[in-house]
Parts: structure tokens; sequence; C-alpha cells
């Protein structure tokens, strides 16, 4: 098969390898002329992800058009700050074609200001130019674990099942498992919303807070998670699942993950407006938090982890001021359905 991958960081380059390992037809755009030039030539992307050897099948471009037209499956992995105006790139190219691809996402976050979810952004875009519904794949996945062919799970989500099937039939292989699943949202929602709790983790391990305080921040993120996304619709078991706990675990108690990262660094003092740069890729948590404490708000939604995070990071709350915030809380009850049906 025919399929393009937009968006040639640390995520859409190991997607594309694992695509050409699976003998399929890859283009793999990005608009760094000396990052496209170097996949093509040395099939190495050594920005993203140094020391790894791509397959030398793919083709990377910078030329957009040819990306779109020719593909049977469009995979989007760019920045979530970044989905909206790359749909209206791809738009016109899409307009063109009589037979119009599947169009799959693999990004994590929420829109700034709007607060839709990646799907919702790309059907508000692309809805008429697209040949099924979104589909997302979403997961515990580290880029630098896949393209090093290491064992990896992950969810594709699409409200059309089959379409799904489709997806999980052109990822699957030896070292790349993946599940259907018909939950776009709580899937979208797991895999965004962990990003805040893998922060919090940094900064928690940054300050030398014990295990203890690691799985309680695990724990109740994710029992904030399953709150709002509840709340807004999705199936709480979805959150026990790849794209929930899954990602949870992968991202909070891993040094791969940028989120993380940069929690650590926020607690050694680093600025919150130079951290994402100092990590040098993307830390899609930093906006979500803000993001998803909107969304809390305007749901009446309690997030204490979230909101309590978005005032340490946007309002410079004292660090024993944000912990006491969490833990000297009216007494609560644990239980999450029984007594806060969301
Ligand atoms: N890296 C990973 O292990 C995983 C990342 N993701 C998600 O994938 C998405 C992409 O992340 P990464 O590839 O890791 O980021 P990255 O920081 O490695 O690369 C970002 C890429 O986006 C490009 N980009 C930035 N702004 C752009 C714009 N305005 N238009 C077009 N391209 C633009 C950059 O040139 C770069 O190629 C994020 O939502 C992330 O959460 C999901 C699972 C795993
Ligand atoms: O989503 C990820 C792993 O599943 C990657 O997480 P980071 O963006 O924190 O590196």
């Amino acid at each position: 098969m025919k399929v393009s991958v937009i968006g040639s960081g640390s995520w859409g380059t190991a997607l594309a390898n694992v695509l050409a390992d699976n003998g399929h037809e890859v283009t793999l755009w990005g608009r760094n002329e000396e990052t496209i030039a170097e996949i093509q030539t040395r099939h190495e992307n050594n920005k993203y992800l140094p020391g790894a050897k791509l397959a030398s099948s793919i083709q990377a471009t910078t030329d957009l058009e040819h990306t779109v037209l020719e593909a049977e499956a469009i995979l989007l992995v760019v920045p979530t700050a970044a989905m909206r105006q790359t749909c209206q790139n791809i738009r016109p190219y899409l307009e063109k074609r009589v037979n119009k691809p599947i169009i799959i996402h693999a990004t994590k976050g929420i829109e700034q200001g709007t607060h839709l979810r990646m799907s919702e952004v790309i059907e508000a875009e692309l809805a008429d130019v697209m040949a099924a519904p979104v589909v997302v794949l979403s997961g515990p996945s580290h880029a630098e674990e896949v393209v090093d062919r290491q064992i990896t799970t992950l969810s594709v989500a699409c409200r059309d099942l089959s379409t799904a099937e489709d997806v999980q039939d052109l990822f699957m292989n030896a070292y790349f498992r993946v599940y259907t699943n018909e939950d776009v949202l709580g899937v979208e929602l797991g895999g965004a919303l962990k990003n805040i709790i893998a922060l919090a983790c940094g900064i928690l391990v940054g300050l030398d807070f014990g295990d203890n305080a690691r799985a309680a921040l695990m724990t109740r993120g994710l029992a904030e998670i399953t709150r709002l996304g509840t709340r807004m619709g999705a199936d709480p078991l979805t959150f026990s699942g790849l794209s929930g706990l899954g990602d949870l675990i992968v991202t909070c108690t891993s040094e791969h993950s940028r989120n993380y990262q940069a929690g650590y660094m926020l607690a050694q003092g680093k600025n919150r407006r130079t951290v994402s740069s100092d990590v040098g890729m993307v830390v899609e948590g930093m906006s979500t938090t803000q993001a998803a404490a909107e969304l809390a708000q305007e749901l009446n939604v309690e997030m204490p982890i979230t909101s309590t995070l978005q005032a340490f990071i946007y309002e410079d709350l004292p660090v024993d001021k944000a912990v006491d915030n969490l833990m000297l809380r009216e007494g609560k009850t644990e239980a999450l359905m029984k007594h806060h049906p969301f």
C-alpha cells in the first residue's frame, strides 16, 4: 500500500520505519531540507533519532503535493499546535483527488483555545475529503525503542471498526502489535492527558520525592483523567487500556519521555518558556496542562493535579504550596464510579 507520513520528527520517522518494514511504499514528508536529505541519502535522522538506521526504501521529501496526491493512507504526526495548519496545507491537494485516502493521526494533545481533540480538528478541516472517519494511533511507544524494533503495543481507534481493522493490518508485525478500539474519545484523551502526569512525575523526581509519591501521582492522575474522560463521554475502561494506564506507565517511568524530562528540568529551576527548547523536541504536556485545566473548569470536573500543575507552571505557585494543595485537601473517598459518576 502507498502510505505517506507527514511529520519527520522522532515519531513520524519511527512510524515510517515500521510501515517500510511491513513492505509498504512509504513517503515521509518534512519541512526541514537538511533532515529530509539525511533521511533520503544516509537513511538516518540524527536530530531526532541519533544512531538509528532507517529502512532504505523510505522516500523522504519536502514536496507536500507529491506526498498527498499519491497516498492511499496519510498519517499525520505533527505537533498539536501545527495540526490545523497542516490540514489546511494538504486540503487543496486532497480536493483534487477522485479517490480519497484514509487519514490517520498519532499526535497526543488538545488544541489550545478550542480544546478540541486532534480527530476533531482534522474532521473540522478535512471531513469531506477523506475516505472514512479519522483513525487514531496511540499507546505506550517511545520512538527510540520502536525504531530499534523493540516490542511495542498500541491501539488504533476509529468509530468505523472496519477502518480501524484496515489500519491495524497496515501496522501489525512481530514487534509492533496493534489492538482496535471504537472509543476514539477515550483513546485520544488518554494519550493527551497522560503527558500532564508525566510532567508532574518529572518534577517530583527532580525534587527528590520518593517512590510512594510517584505511585500516588500516577494512580490519582489516572483517576482524574478517567473522571474528565467519562464526563466527556468516554468509556471509563478505555483508561485502563494501552492508551491510558499503558501510556501513563511508559511516560511516568522512562527517561525517554520528553514530558518527564521537562518536568525534571522545571524542578531544577529551568524557565517554563525555555524548557521545551532545552529538551529539543516537542513537550506536549506544557500546553495540554493549560487546555485540560480550562476544560475541567468548563465542565466542572475536579482535576486537582492538573490545576495545581497549571498554577505551578503558569502562575509561579511555589512547590511547597503545590504539594500542600494536593495533600491537605478535604478527605475524599477513593471510589470513582459509585460516589462520583464522573
Ligand atoms: N516521540 C515519541 O516517542 C512519540 C510522540 N508522539 C506524539 O507525536 C507527535 C509528534 O511528536 P514527535 O515526532 O515526537 O516530535 P519531535 O519534536 O520529535 O518532532 C516534531 C516534528 O514536527 C515538525 N514541526 C514542528 N512544527 C511544525 C509545523 N508547524 N508544521 C509542520 N511540521 C512541524 C518538526 O520540524 C519536527 O519534524 C506529538 O504529539 C507527540 O506527543 C506519540 C507517541 C510517541
Ligand atoms: O507518548 C509518548 C510515549 O507513548 C512519548 O512521550 P513523550 O512525549 O513524553 O516523550
